[in-house]
């Protein structure tokens, strides 16, 4: 995982940095047809987000690298994700899938820069479960705050 480029749509930001982290959880998809997934098991999830901007803070940082990290990792390291308020056992939309689960890892990293001054956005979170399965989150290019 480490050191892999991933590839990132188009855009217009000055500065693109990507960060590559990964952590330890379990997970189960309560859905009748969900088949073994319906059993808590554990994944090791490696994660790349990608944050873009123009504007540098007054330590010449888009954003610190760490934050990026920090703000999943210490969330869903080592916990078991259903248990977490971001997911739910009874919508859909909610379950702790690999979609759901990048999709939800934007929103907090979003949540985080729309505080900082300097505004960086989320441009894409790349999620891979397995050694064989991965999703791609990118907001809708209208939707990026
Ligand atoms: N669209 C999705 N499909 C599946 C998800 C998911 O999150 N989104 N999750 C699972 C399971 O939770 C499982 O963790 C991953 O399944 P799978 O890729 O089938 O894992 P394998 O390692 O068994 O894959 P092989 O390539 O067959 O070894 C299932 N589907
Ligand atoms: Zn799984």
């Amino acid at each position: 995982m480490m050191q892999q480029i991933y590839p990132v749509p188009p855009h217009d930001y000055m500065y693109e940095l990507n960060k590559d982290f990964h952590f330890a959880a379990a997970h189960y998809v309560p859905h009748d047809e969900a088949g073994p997934c319906q059993r808590t098991h554990g994944h090791t999830y490696f994660v790349n987000v990608t944050v873009a901007g123009d504007v540098l803070d007054e330590q010449g940082f888009l954003i610190n690298f760490k934050m990026i990290k920090d703000l999943i990792h210490k969330r869903f390291d080592h916990r078991i994700l259903n248990d977490d308020p971001l997911f739910s056992n009874e919508e859909a939309n909610y379950f702790p899938t690999s979609e759901v689960v990048a999709r939800t890892i934007h929103e907090v990293i979003s949540e985080h820069l729309s505080e900082l001054p300097n505004k960086p956005v989320c441009l894409q979170v790349f999620l891979r479960e397995t050694p064989t399965s991965y999703c791609v989150y990118r907001p809708k290019a209208g939707d990026r705050s």
